[in-house]
């Protein structure tokens, strides 16, 4: 039976053969392919097409420019529990003899620890659920939730059926698609600290995998204080025998550089960098995705993208809601580490980054890298520190940050902050890259906004008026909600006479593009599960990103800088205001002309 078109496919043709006779995994062990004759899907084909690739030329590239399952070859670096020498061959060229378990089907077990969770619940799932109804799945796979909580299959089939929702384009088979998704779900409680628990889960597995060549994905969607003891038990106890084993962890990272690094040389005890895979939400949306397409595709960006005609750049995070229950993991935070040290920075270190050599995980990487480690120093006198009060509007109350039950009184963690930094390097010296993120604010947005510099000798600036900053362009990539790249331009009222006006040249995403775009969650599942770490966080990027933001939230700690309060539904703290105009910016998201 043919499928439908998938996003995983390139095209909608039908390739003709037998899928019932033809072992994929055997024929990729060939030198020489024979496609057998019938009907079959694009699909299907192009992950045979992908296979014989990544076995034949290990440094192509997928259509989207991802390497083909690089991680495929690199994964089980010898040296830990969770290494596979068994792998060793595949990254050389050469035609060796495939094992038997090699040969065999293989099989996908992706496990989702702390199933019983708001993030688990809300995303992971939904986000399996997505990719299976998107046909981006492997033919087996199994998804496994692990938690202390006692749950059967059924009940936990029960709780991951309420978020589950099916493309809007696609709704006539969507019950079916659901019931063949939570049949593949299966349930296994136990301890996070607890081997035998592992062990047992292990026995679980091997019994869905019968015999097929095993991959297992782990999700660690927990508290961060169980992250190593989740890694230890999963690694001596349920990683994979034969094929690869990677771990998706979750952020916080650690809470500065030394408990960052310490949480790192713990789970490299048990882990290969290549089987990390430490995930920031923020790098998979469509709009991050975008940024280095739209600057290094479009010849009208990327001679503009430096200090010589860009004046500022604005990182803007803001949500509409404040903690909300929340308070037992952000006060120990706050919003600089839960916002901006890992997806501002991220999306700072994508923007000014240098063309890399090409779009492999490590070319990109290397990239961030240096910029993250051109910044200058961050200053205390360059960062504001806000926390939301109570507020009460049209006969409704709306609590304090310290309102919250989680929350102590008398607690200190900013909800908002505001900084300006800069990168030391020729293409970026004095341009401030300025960031802002709050809970509790007026909206929920984010957006990168490039703000650039005046027309020297403007023609026209005697119909400006006073204020020349508001002629000038300014590029918005709006990340969310209403996905939305737009340009302000200046052009002329059409009439006799000679008005200007501020216009914009709008590519909004749900015009253009009227299909539902992918949640994050869905796209770094897709590549964690096809060994693409391009849109992963590698560990001296962790490192830098900690280098930059410790020595700040030391001083702010030990000095006990007291936030300045803003009303809940605000736009935030005035301080903000003054940071900007310290560097003569004005914030593109205050100014009330978008449209
Ligand atoms: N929720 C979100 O929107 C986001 C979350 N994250 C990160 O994802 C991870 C999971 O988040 P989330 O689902 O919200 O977390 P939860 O607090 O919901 O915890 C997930 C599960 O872990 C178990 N758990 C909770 N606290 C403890 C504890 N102290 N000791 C042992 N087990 C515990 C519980 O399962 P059980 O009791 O059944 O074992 C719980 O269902 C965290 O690292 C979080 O920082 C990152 C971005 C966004
Ligand atoms: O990582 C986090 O992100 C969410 C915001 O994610 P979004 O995709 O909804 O924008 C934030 O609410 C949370 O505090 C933070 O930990």
């Amino acid at each position: 039976m043919a499928r439908h078109l998938s996003p995983c496919s390139s095209s909608s043709t039908t390739t003709t053969f037998s899928p019932s006779s033809f072992n994929h995994e055997a024929h990729l062990s060939r030198k020489f392919i024979v496609v057998p004759s019938g009907t079959y899907s694009s699909t299907w084909v192009s992950r045979i097409h992908s296979r014989i690739n990544q076995r034949m030329h290990p440094q192509l590239k997928s259509s989207n420019g991802h390497p083909l399952n690089a991680a495929y070859m690199q994964d089980g670096l010898p040296g830990n529990p969770l290494a596979k020498e068994h792998f060793e061959p595949r990254m050389k060229q050469r035609p060796i003899p495939l094992s038997e378990p090699e040969k065999a089907e293989s099989t996908l077990s992706i496990t989702v620890v702390g199933a019983s969770g708001d993030l688990a619940k809300k995303k992971i799932f939904p986000a399996l659920f997505a990719l299976f109804y998107e046909d981006c799945l492997p033919e087996n796979f199994t998804v496994f939730g692990y938690a202390r909580t006692k749950m059967t299959d059924e009940e936990l089939r029960n709780m991951i059926s309420r978020t589950l929702t099916c493309r809007i384009d696609k709704r006539e088979n969507c019950d079916d698609k659901m019931d063949h998704f939570l049949k593949r779900c299966f349930y296994h409680s136990g301890q996070y600290n607890s081997e035998e628990h592992f062990a047992e889960l292990d026995n679980k597995l091997k019994e869905k995998e019968a015999g097929k060549l095993p991959n297992r994905l782990f999700y660690l969607s927990i508290p961060p204080n169980i992250f190593v003891d989740v890694v230890r038990c999963a690694s001596l106890r349920a990683s994979s025998a034969n094929g690869w084993t990677r771990v998706i962890v979750e952020k916080p990272f650690g809470r500065d550089s030394k408990s960052s690094g310490e949480l790192t040389t713990c789970l490299k005890k048990y882990l290969t960098e290549e089987q990390i895979f430490r995930i920031d939400h923020y790098l998979g949306k469509e709009l991050v995705e975008n940024l280095s397409v739209l600057r290094f595709s479009n010849l009208v960006f990327e001679p503009l993208w430096s200090r010589n005609y860009i004046r500022n750049v604005q990182l803007i995070f803001s949500e509409d809601f404040g903690i909300e229950g929340r308070g037992g993991y952000f006060n120990n935070y706050g919003i600089i580490r839960d916002i901006m040290q890992n997806h501002l920075l991220q999306i700072l270190a994508l923007f000014a980054m240098e063309t890399p050599v090409s779009l492999d995980a490590e070319d990109v990487r290397n990239e961030k890298v240096k910029v993250l480690r051109s910044m200058r120093p961050l200053q205390l006198e360059d960062v504001i520190v806000g926390q939301y009060k109570g507020h009460s509007k049209g006969g409704k109350s709306y609590p304090a940050y310290t309102d919250d039950p989680t929350v102590p009184k008398d607690s200190l963690t900013p909800t908002f902050a505001a900084a300006a930094l800069f990168i030391n390097n020729a293409r970026w010296d004095g341009v401030p890259f300025l960031m802002k993120a709050g809970k509790a604010l007026h909206t929920k947005r984010a957006e990168i906004r490039v703000q650039f510099r005046h027309v020297p000798g403007n023609l026209y600036k005697r119909n400006f008026g006073t204020d020349l900053d508001k002629a000038t362009n300014e590029l918005v990539l709006r990340v969310q909600p209403d996905e939305a790249i737009y340009l302000k331009i200046n052009n002329k009222v059409p009439g006799l006479g000679m008005r200007l006006d501020r216009s914009e040249l709008n590519l909004l995403y749900r015009a253009r593009y009227p299909r539902e775009i992918p949640d994050a969650y869905e796209r770094l599942l897709l590549d964690a599960i096809e060994g693409e770490r391009r849109l992963f966080i590698r560990s001296d990027e962790l490192d830098a990103a900690w280098a930059l933001f410790t020595p700040l939230l030391k001083e702010l700690e030990e000095k006990k800088i007291v936030p300045e309060l803003y009303p809940y539904g605000s736009r935030g703290p005035v301080g903000a205001h003054y940071l900007a105009a310290k560097y003569n910016v004005r914030w593109g998201d205050l100014s009330g002309e978008d449209s």
